[in-house]
């Protein structure tokens, strides 16, 4: 005891000794210019906005896992109705938060020459995959390697690749199907689970070049790395946050996003590919092959650096006397690695997560599901025995609007970002001008907007009427931003929408899907999960359908 006086004395009269007050002073100092100064932010702009508590910034209940993220969002866009903007703090990092539907166009669109990139910044160097792809690219590279892919993604491309996955839903559904034998004809599956599979597989076959069956050969590591690779839970989610929220910081302790042993895969598995087909000579109509020819591609470059089409214009632009100064684009390996892998980072996670809920409201709405089945009903009849094709995939319009109202009710990316590239002014209802600086951040709220009670009455309501296109949905379809909006929406919406109804195809064809003993539902959303997930998991009774009499 009276050791422990004596310390508490010690340290008493050492603080106040100069050096001691000196020190206590410059943390009150470093304190106020850090924290205290930058929360007042949007009060000095007189910006609506939530005081937060602590440097964690307004997603202090969400980082400490006791909201969903979706959930922190969602309150504060009710809270400001009266607003088309308020202030978020992202840690210590200012960001305006868009509520306002035609600001968000007028943004992502109109005005999309001052908000052109992500917030994310990675180096390139330092974390090729992700650094390298798409999502993550700035200004002129993003708007050539854009200009370079989008052909790879059209309609006519997509129907090349739409082969590869039905002979692969054909097989697996097989593979399930044997699952239930000697179970009473029906399996209680995990749909996260199962859809990263079907996912996997799918970007194995058409990304990479690479057949496998993750139902049967349950542990390959394609499956196993590339599920880890985009696992936005626990850690992995909170590094992927902080990539987002402090780039630079992130940059300077020279962190990687992705470990060198999943770089080194994936390198392996593109480089190795490309090296067997330029060698035998093999043409397969999937990714790997139109990156292949894109690399071989002519494009062409102005003295800005800009892409000059055939057609003289520069990235959409007239062009005026293309000069001498024209040069062609180069693609380094990585380039070609990082763009395959975009498949796992786009497209894995989203599309299992966007499958995972449809199976959900399929089978908590059986009247949903039994309208679904008589049009797959019809498409098989009418096919009679024939794999799906391209065209008649496209005619299933009931499909369409069932996963176009999941897309609506459970967004797999629950809010937008945007980096301010040029000075802009944000004008508020009443009038109120606001001056955004380069490198201000901006979110787009997707999830709070698409059920938002004004804009989607009921939103709680699972109901794919609202986009039939017979002239009774009440849905304007680009107000669902579930692949974002402007010239930076997502690149794979086609393949996504494509691979989710070819699947469900082939799923709902063999069976009926139940609510398990094990489904929650309502859903809770997982707090620990960036991305929506359900808190137990998704569990559906897949019962063998019986041939029809
Ligand atoms: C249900 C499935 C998917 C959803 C919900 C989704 C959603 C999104 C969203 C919200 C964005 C950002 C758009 C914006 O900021 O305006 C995005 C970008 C992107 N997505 Fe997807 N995505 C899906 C599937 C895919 C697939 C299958 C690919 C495969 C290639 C893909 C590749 C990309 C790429 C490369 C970007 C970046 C585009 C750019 O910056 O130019 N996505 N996606």
């Amino acid at each position: 005891m009276a050791m422990v006086g004596g310390m508490v004395s010690l340290v008493t009269g050492w603080l106040f000794s100069l050096e001691g007050l000196l020190l206590v002073g410059s943390v009150a100092l470093l304190y106020y210019f850090l924290v205290v100064s930058v929360q007042r932010y949007f009060a000095e702009r007189g910006v609506a906005h939530e005081r937060p508590s602590s440097v964690l910034g307004n997603g202090t209940d969400f980082l400490l896992r006791r909201r969903h993220f979706t959930d922190v969002l969602e309150q504060l866009y009710r809270r400001f109705r009266r607003h088309r903007f308020f202030g978020y703090f992202d840690f210590l990092s200012p960001i305006y938060v868009i509520r306002d539907l035609e600001l968000v166009k007028q943004i992502c669109i109109k005005d999309f020459d001052h908000f052109l990139n992500h917030r994310i910044q990675l180096d390139e160097n330092h974390d090729p995959l992700f650094g390298r792809a798409l999502f993550a690219m700035r200004d002129t590279r993003w708007r050539n390697m854009r200009a370079v892919l989008s052909p790879a993604f059209t309609g006519s491309k997509m129907r090349q690749m739409f082969g590869l996955i039905t002979a692969y839903c054909e097989a697996a559904v097989r593979t399930i199907e044997g699952e239930t034998a000697g179970t009473g004809g029906y399996a209680d599956l995990e749909m996260k689970e199962l859809f990263r599979r079907f996912g996997n597989d799918i970007v194995a076959t058409c990304a990479f070049g690479i057949e496998i069956n993750s139902f049967r050969d349950r542990t390959n590591a394609f499956y196993t790395l590339g599920k880890e690779l985009t696992n936005l839970d626990g850690i992995q989610g909170l590094k992927f946050l902080a990539f987002s929220s402090f780039p630079r910081l992130m940059q300077l302790l020279r962190l990687r996003l992705f470990s060198d042993k999943m770089t080194r895969f994936f390198r392996h598995v593109v480089l190795d590919t490309i090296g067997q087909r330029e060698r035998k000579r093999i043409i397969r109509p999937d990714m790997i092959h139109l990156l292949m020819e894109a690399r071989k591609q002519e494009l062409k470059f102005d003295e800005n650096g800009n892409v000059v089409h055939h057609n003289g214009t520069a990235n959409g632009s007239e062009m005026d006397g293309i000069g001498p100064s024209k040069r062609l684009m180069d693609w380094t390996d990585d380039d070609l690695v990082a763009q395959c892998t975009v498949f796992f980072f786009g497209g894995y996670d989203t599309v299992s997560t966007l499958s995972a809920f449809m199976a959900h409201e399929l089978a908590v709405n059986p009247d949903v599901q039994r309208r679904l089945r008589e049009e797959v009903d019809e498409v098989r009849t009418a096919l009679a025995g024939a794999p799906l094709t391209y065209e008649t995939m496209q005619s299933m319009r009931y499909l369409d609007m069932v996963a176009m109202e999941t897309l609506r009710k459970w967004t797999p990316a629950p809010f937008l970002d945007r980096m301010c590239t040029k000075p802009y002014v944000l004008e508020d209802y009443d009038g109120h001008k606001v001056q955004l600086r380069k490198g201000d951040g901006i979110w787009i709220p997707a999830y709070a907007i698409m059920r938002d009670p004004d804009l989607f009455p009921e939103p709680d309501r699972f109901d794919p009427e609202r986009f039939a296109t017979d002239g009774k949905g009440t849905v304007d379809p680009s107000t669902v931003l579930a692949f974002g909006i402007g010239p930076r929406n997502c690149i794979g919406s086609r393949f996504a929408i494509m691979e989710v109804k070819a699947v469900f195809y082939y799923l709902l064809s063999r069976f009926q899907l139940e609510m398990a003993p094990a489904t929650q539902h309502p859903i809770r959303l997982k707090v620990t999960s960036l991305a929506p997930s359900a808190e137990k998991g998704f569990w559906i009774r897949f019962r063998v359908r019986q041939p029809a009499a």
